[in-house]
């Protein structure tokens, strides 16, 4: 991969693909996503002709790379992002486009794009409704009330660092790794340019904040709870949340997730609820602005955000991106010396921003070159376990 911004030149890095036995890749597409397969079928009672593509599924991820039906919506779309993959195994290809269509083929197999009873069914419903009933989210509804009553900045800065560390909260890492959620976070990030994001929304900046959501239950609860003080507090004046517009990556969150967060907030009731009646009331009066534009599913690094898109997020004071698939698309997917400078890797980007990531995947920039000796001698797993976390930040 190169990625060659004219003012801002930086170096080539190969794009990761996933035919190295035992890597993380590897892993994802070879047990990830056939258990992802079997979760879905077992908590979701499919008919037989959804459960036979779903077997056609399962022989297609061991083959080569299927087009789309010809009756498919999209088709048009992914036969031109397809092109040079069509055909070929799916671990000889990049990683971050093999997943990206991985996820739209489940769908086209659970019949959600269909216009039949299943159309519009999210496979993975159950999981991210269970979140929302799980002991970590009562014990996280219950520190809100210190979080919303502490002094301005500490409010914040703990509302930012709930949003950073939810995103340890993704359903897909934890079925590849199931003991993941036990493994202790590491409060010492691997970057933190905080103190650079509060410069940009300083006091009653009431500025434009976009955010680029990730998972839906847990991490969307944190992320709801942050633009709630930054609207309280005028760090915003307005808030534009962007959701994906269908399924994705198992929990990556839609509008449909956002309503059962708000919901479940509201019957927390106390401070929970307060908030949730604050962002109906943000919602309703456009200070809170949802969007679910269809580049968010797309297998395409935001170095191809379309026109409309970046003319969005070019007003934005500071666009805060959420999560590990959304670094990945951000700084490309590709096997980076992790010393690369983030400034420099997202240059292109039309804001400022900040991106708030656990590490669930190889990639990494943006490290101080002591920091990375120190890790590599001391924590082999830093990159993909969960227990790491950067905030960087390029104003
Ligand atoms: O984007 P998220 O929810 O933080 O993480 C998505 C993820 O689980 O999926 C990818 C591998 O399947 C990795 O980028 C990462 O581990």
């Amino acid at each position: 991969m190169t990625i060659d911004e004219g003012q801002h030149p930086v170096p080539a890095a190969a794009a990761i693909v996933s035919n190295v036995p035992d890597s993380f890749p590897w892993g994802v597409l070879t047990r990830r996503h056939p258990e992802l397969i079997a979760t879905v079928r077992r908590l979701v009672p499919y008919p037989p002709a959804i459960q036979e593509s779903l077997d056609q599924l399962l022989v297609t991820i061991d083959g080569t790379i299927p087009p789309l039906p010809a009756d498919a919506h999209d088709r048009a779309a992914w036969q031109e992002w397809a092109a040079p993959y069509l055909g070929r195994g799916w671990l000889d290809v990049p990683f971050l486009w093999s997943e990206s269509y991985f996820y739209r083929l489940l769908l086209e197999a659970t019949g959600y794009f269909s216009s039949g009873p299943w159309a519009g069914i999210d496979p993975f419903a159950p999981q991210k409704t269970a979140e929302l009933d799980t002991p970590d989210l009562a014990r996280d509804l219950g520190d809100l009330d210190r979080l919303v009553t502490a002094p301005e900045q500490a409010g914040l800065s703990a509302a930012l660092t709930a949003s950073l560390w939810g995103n340890r909260a993704d359903l897909g890492f934890r079925m590849s790794d199931p003991s993941a959620q036990g493994k202790d976070q590491v409060d010492d990030l691997v970057a933190d340019d905080s103190a650079e994001l509060w410069r940009l929304l300083g006091a009653g900046t009431q500025g434009q904040v976009h955010l680029v959501a990730d998972n839906a239950g847990r991490e969307l609860t944190a992320d709801l709870v942050l633009i709630d003080r930054l609207l309280a507090t005028g760090r915003a004046a307005t808030v534009t949340l962007h959701l994906k517009p269908h399924p994705y990556y198992v929990s990556d969150a839609t509008t449909t997730d956002l309503l059962q967060v708000l919901r479940r907030l509201e019957a927390a009731g106390d401070t929970a609820g307060d908030i949730a009646d604050r962002l109906g009331a943000a919602i309703g009066d456009g200070r809170l602005q949802v969007r679910a534009h269809a580049f968010w599913c797309s297998p395409l690094s935001f170095h191809e955000l379309p026109a409309d898109l970046a003319t969005q997020l070019a007003e934005a004071t500071v666009v805060i991106i959420k999560g590990d698939l959304n670094y990945r698309r951000l700084v490309g997917d590709a096997h980076w010396d992790p010393t690369t400078s983030f400034q420099d890797l997202t240059s292109y980007f039309p804001a400022p921003l900040a991106a708030l990531r656990t590490l669930k995947s190889d990639v990494a920039v943006g490290v101080d070159p002591d920091r990375l000796t120190q890790l590599e001698a001391n924590t082999p797993g830093w990159r993909t376990d969960g227990t790491h976390a950067v905030i960087h930040v390029r104003s």
